[in-house]
């Protein structure tokens, strides 16, 4: 099989502007061949979608994907006591299996949600590879470094084991894997790691991706040890490179704002785990006015709770209209932008544009729902009303991941099983 034709649609174009089209892919190269009316003959097989939106697949820029296993374990808690109360001792009891079963549990919930690549941050991340290889998507992965709470020799070991994951796996599956190296934050990782490690990471050529200024406490002792904002102490430590992106991004001064855009390091805007931790409402408009690239991500679905980046969207509409006191500020357009193009450019990885020659990274969503009718405006249905259910094929480097609704890479029920049993077990491990 080497063409396949998606017939009958309409077409969301890089200018969000939306045509009826049919997009042919190229299976052999995992690329469009080319976007147009009656492309059915030309293709050796055909998909259907009619009263659908052919939109590019969406890209989550931050996330830890084996998190699903810890869903609905700790709630309604801040950052700093849901991790080190809940979280950091239940990820303690976490086996490499465990991890791979809640990453398939993952990947499984993103190709249902239309999503066709993401950044993850996590351990084990040789198993979360291997899943992504088997699932079929696209993702710039990276093993966590965490340096606070460990002496000097085991954070340098930790941090060795991020080079080498980075080193060892940028380029598997295909192309489709790349790498980072991902010191966890500025306050969980010393200054001392930084200087060593971030040279190292700078000759592998791989970015380097933190959660950076996620909440109020954490810029105090930064200030108080450094004397300087946060984004200025990454800067000096050499953190803010055109392909480095950071999480979240809440808590950023005037001056912080001009170092991103003077520096080209990228944001990605993290709502629902914002909201949720009520760790305080990015200036996404501001960002985005000031010439910074900003991206949307999930973060992990213990934080979250899902992995649907049209959740995602409408969420960061909303909180940003709030944060902006201003009902004009983070438009329908702007969060449909965030969730294609602005990831991908954020996390360097080559999606988010529907035109020939582009890769063949799809969703495909169903408008036949109540709730998507009638259909004045498709880009405002994709930024405040489609849901996860709406989308009905999921298509990655040409390869059809989901077709009518059925996940073809992963095996949905042993997926469940699998990730239930594992979960079940780490929590009376942790609870032990
Ligand atoms: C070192 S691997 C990643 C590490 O990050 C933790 N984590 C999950 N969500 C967040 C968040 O919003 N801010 C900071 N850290 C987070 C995760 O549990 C892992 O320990
Ligand atoms: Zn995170």
């Amino acid at each position: 099989m080497s063409t396949l034709a998606l017939t009958g649609g309409r077409i969301l174009r890089p200018d969000l502007t939306v045509d009826r089209a049919d997009v042919l892919v190229d299976q052999e190269t995992g690329k469009i061949a080319e976007i147009g009316p009656d492309l059915a003959d030309a293709a050796d097989e055909t998909m259907d979608a009619t009263n659908s939106l052919i939109t590019p697949g969406f890209v989550n820029g931050h996330c830890h994907v084996a998190m699903t296993l810890l869903r609905g374990y700790a709630d309604d808690k801040p950052l700093d006591a849901w991790l080190s109360e809940d979280i950091w001792p239940a990820e303690a009891e976490l086996t490499p299996e465990a991890i791979e079963a809640g990453a398939e549990l993952g990947l499984l919930e993103m190709i249902r949600a239309g999503t066709t690549g993401f950044a993850d941050m996590y351990f084990s991340m040789e198993r979360v590879a291997d899943a992504v290889e088997r699932a079929g998507l696209r993702a710039r992965l990276g093993h966590g470094v965490i340096s606070v709470g460990k002496e000097h020799e085991a954070a340098r070991e930790d941090a060795e084991t991020g080079l080498a994951f980075a080193r060892e796996y940028d380029g598997a599956a295909e192309g489709r894997i790349r790498t980072a190296f991902m010191p966890h934050s500025l306050t969980t990782v010393s200054t001392e790691i930084y200087e060593e490690y971030v040279p190292k990471a700078r000759e592998l050529d791989v970015p380097i991706h933190l959660h950076a200024n996620e909440t109020a406490d954490e810029v105090t002792p930064i200030v108080d040890e450094h004397g300087v904002r946060p984004l200025a102490y990454a800067r000096d430590l050499g953190l803010l490179e055109p392909q480095d992106f950071l999480a979240h991004g809440v808590h950023v001064d005037e001056t912080e704002i001009e170092l991103l855009a003077e520096t080209d390091a990228s944001v990605v805007h993290c709502p629902a785990s914002n909201m949720k931790l009520a760790s305080g409402m990015a200036p996404v408009q501001t960002l985005r006015d000031a010439g910074v690239t900003v991206g949307l991500g999930t973060d992990g679905a213990a934080s979250n709770n899902d992995l649907s980046l049209l959740d995602e969207a409408r969420d960061a509409a909303m909180v940003g209209k709030l944060a902006a006191d201003d009902a004009a500020a983070v438009a329908a357009d702007t969060v449909v932008e965030l969730a294609t193009t602005g990831s991908a450019e954020a996390i360097g990885l080559p999606a988010g544009r529907l035109e020939p020659g582009a890769p063949a990274d799809l969703a495909v969503v169903d408008l036949t729902g109540a709730h998507l009718t009638p259909a004045h405006d498709l880009v405002s249905h994709l930024a405040y009303a489609a849901a996860a259910s709406d989308v009905r094929h999921t298509i990655c480097d040409g390869r059809v991941l989901m077709r009518d609704r059925e996940v073809l890479t992963l095996d949905a029920n042993d997926v469940r099983e699998r990730a239930t049993a594992e979960a079940t077990a780490l929590v009376e491990r942790a609870e032990a």
